[in-house]
């Protein structure tokens, strides 16, 4: 499946001058210099929001001034682009990323957070790798596509948030509004998330593309507990912070549910159970049998902990006005994300049981499912749109696996206008650069961001098909 050579239209090879190579990464750099962080709901750095819409404007002309390409501000600092393609028959697809980012503590970092300085090969920066590289991959391809006179069949749209870290409230969930006022429905969307993983599993050598299809869904829940204030000299058996640290311990020791068996690692592990030696290829083709074996070893670790199950974080705390004071009030916030095969309702209810003291209050400050499954099958146009760009770009990559994003996208505010949501970022990832991401030390390899481009450029023509995705062959 070619796309455009099915289409006799001839395609443009994904090859770049050096001047283009390195105006990609000059690019990159200045994106990176300019400090859109989102704080929380009311605090933004507007200016710097601001700032951004002006600086894509100057270094990717083109997509400014092309005819079939609408640009318009939505919720004041997000950017929709409609691109017009030559086909109405075919359905549009929609490309997604968000320029806003998360605070950075300058002191902590080897290289200035917002300098977007190239040392080693690397481009340093908040946003190298969440998510302004994939902002400025999505609309250099283009502009790079459109110089080359490229013009597409099938029409798509490009959607930059500006507050997605701060839940896309005012970008993301705008945009999808105004397209479903004017009726549109798409292929399929991809946004950030997956990635190509080296290094996650143990003793698994090669590295593997990890497309989600899911992603958990969240509450935030405060928990308080009011008690009679008083002189500490003279206290009483139970404080309203004894109480709620001991009821926020039980939901630290308890974990939830391992929901392995219908979870989604599975598959991931079984396809790449051909990638692993004896006795682990054995193992992970007979999870049938093995299974609790190894639900158990990915529990180990928390990343593929949180693959397998709900996650309960306690990560704000406040309580006692005084130091000779017994406190009135004590609250508390979790943070809980909850696996595909659970509900918000299900999951709630877990955590009364867990508590068990009716002294605790629960206040649902704000929560969601997780996001449907996505298709994978042949028919897939999103998922094999994905599959055959990382075959060609990332050739030495063997397994592409399904798999679920662990956080939350922006893409979850459009799930009225697809059922084919799909999260990849076309880039390396090692455990240190996960840590990274809201961490310290954020960067994108120059090269890696090259090939995040190309990747584009080639999808954006794969997507031009109007066939169905043919059969492709299953590693399994
Ligand atoms: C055997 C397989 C091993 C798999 C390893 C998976 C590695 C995980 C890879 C990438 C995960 C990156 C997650 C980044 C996306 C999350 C985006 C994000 O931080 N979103 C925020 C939204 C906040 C909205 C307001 N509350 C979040 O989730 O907190
Ligand atoms: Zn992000
Ligand atoms: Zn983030």
């Amino acid at each position: 499946l070619k796309g455009r050579e099915f289409q006799g239209a001839s395609r443009i090879p994904s090859e770049f001058s050096e001047e283009e190579l390195v105006a990609m990464k000059e690019a990159l750099k200045g994106a990176i210099q300019i400090p859109t962080v989102s704080f929380s709901h009311e605090e933004s750095n507007f200016t710097a929001l601001a700032e951004f819409g002006e600086y894509i404007h100057k270094v990717f002309p083109t997509v400014f001034n092309t005819s079939f390409i609408r640009h318009e501000v939505v919720g004041n600092y997000s950017h929709l682009f409609t691109i017009q393609g030559s086909e109405p028959s075919l359905q549009p697809y929609m490309l997604m990323a968000h320029f806003d980012v998360v605070p950075a503590h300058e002191e902590d970092w080897e290289v200035p957070p917002f300098s977007g300085l190239e040392r080693d090969g690397f481009i340093h920066g908040r946003g190298t790798l969440d998510n302004k590289n994939s902002v400025m991959a999505i609309l250099q391809a283009l502009e790079l596509l459109l110089t080359r006179n490229y013009k597409p069949r099938r029409s798509f749209f490009i959607t930059l948030g500006h507050d997605e870290e701060v839940s896309g409230t005012n970008g993301a969930q705008k945009m999808s509004t105004l397209l479903q006022a004017r009726g549109i429905q798409l292929a399929f969307i991809v946004d950030e998330c997956g990635f190509i993983l080296d290094g996650f599993i143990p003793n698994l050598q090669k590295p593997f593309a990890m497309i989600s299809i899911s992603e958990k869904g969240a509450i935030d829940l405060m928990l308080q507990v009011n008690m009679t204030p008083g002189h500490s000299s003279a206290p009483p058996k139970e404080t309203s912070i004894g109480i709620l640290s001991a009821a926020l311990s039980r939901l630290e020791q308890t974990p939830m549910p391992n929901m392995f068996k219908s979870g989604l690692l599975k598959t991931t592990l079984q396809q790449l159970a051909s990638e692993f030696s004896f006795p682990t290829n054995i193992v992970l083709r007979n999870l049938w049998l093995f299974g609790p074996l190894v639900s158990r070893i990915l529990e180990r670790n928390d990343v593929t902990n949180a693959l397998i199950r709900t996650t309960t974080a306690l990560t704000m705390y406040n309580a006692g006005v005084k130091v000779n004071v017994i406190p009135p009030v004590a609250k508390a916030t979790v943070n809980i994300r909850i696996h595909p095969a659970q509900t918000v309702v299900e999951v709630l209810e877990l955590i009364k049981n867990i508590v068990a003291d009716d002294r605790v209050q629960f206040h649902v400050l704000r929560a969601f499912d997780p996001l449907p499954i996505s298709p994978i099958d042949d028919q897939a146009l999103g998922y094999q749109m994905l599959h055959q760009t990382i075959q060609s770009v990332f050739p030495e990559v063997n397994i592409v696996t399904p798999g679920t994003c662990i956080g939350n996208t922006d893409s979850r505010h459009y799930t009225n206008l697809t059922t084919g949501i799909y999260l990849f970022n076309p880039v390396y990832l090692q455990p240190q650069d996960f840590r990274s991401i809201h961490g310290i030390n954020e960067k994108i390899s120059v090269q890696g961001y090259q090939t995040q481009v190309k990747f584009i450029f080639e999808l954006i023509q794969n997507s031009d098909t109007d066939r169905k995705p043919v059969p492709h062959l299953h590693e399994l």
